[in-house]
């Protein structure tokens, strides 16, 4: 089955010396009750940047350009038990907006402390990969979850 295909998008700031990322608690669709980062499945005849940029618009209202997105690796969530869920997600982050982050119907957006992420708030898997991608460590990765298509079994390179 042909996977989804999925990107995310992390704004990166820093002030008094903390560095901070922009995560939401996401109100709708899949994942509803997690922290998660922000973004989405591409659109028919969209390219993945082009779909960052509309899906960080949709969810926060902050205006990312293209040219602002910097790769940050590649997550294959791998559902055995649910194939039609899995996604093949381009990770990117960015440093740079226009805008403040707002709340949406999808996300309540919330920066955090990127020495301290809500890791018990999100996926069981993003300890695994979320901070290598904002180190810039550009993880690539197979998640291979197990039955009850939440916690992991696995995580293995691509
Ligand atoms: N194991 C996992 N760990 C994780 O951290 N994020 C995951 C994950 N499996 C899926 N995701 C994320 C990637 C993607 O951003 C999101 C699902 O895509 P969407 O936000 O588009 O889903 P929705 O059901 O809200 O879609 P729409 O109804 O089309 O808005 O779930």
């Amino acid at each position: 089955m042909k996977p989804l295909n999925v990107v995310l998008c992390f704004l990166l700031r820093e002030r008094d010396g903390v560095r901070s990322v922009l995560l939401g608690h996401k109100k709708s669709g899949f994942g509803t009750g997690k922290v998660v980062g922000v973004g989405g499945k591409l659109e028919p005849g969209e390219g993945p940047m082009e779909a960052v940029c509309r899906e960080v618009l949709e969810e926060t209202g902050v205006i990312v350009r293209p040219e602002a997105l910097v790769p940050a690796g590649r997550i294959f969530f791998d559902f055995p038990y649910r194939p039609e869920l899995n996604m093949d997600t381009l990770l990117y982050v960015t440093r740079s907006w226009e805008g403040e982050p707002a709340e949406s119907d999808e996300i309540a957006p919330e920066w955090y402390d990127v020495e301290r992420l809500p890791l018990e708030l999100m996926w069981h898997d993003a300890g695994t990969w979320l901070p290598l991608a904002l180190d810039g460590h550009g993880p690539n990765l197979r998640i291979i979850l197990n039955e009850d298509n939440a916690t992991v079994r696995a995580a293995v390179p691509l």
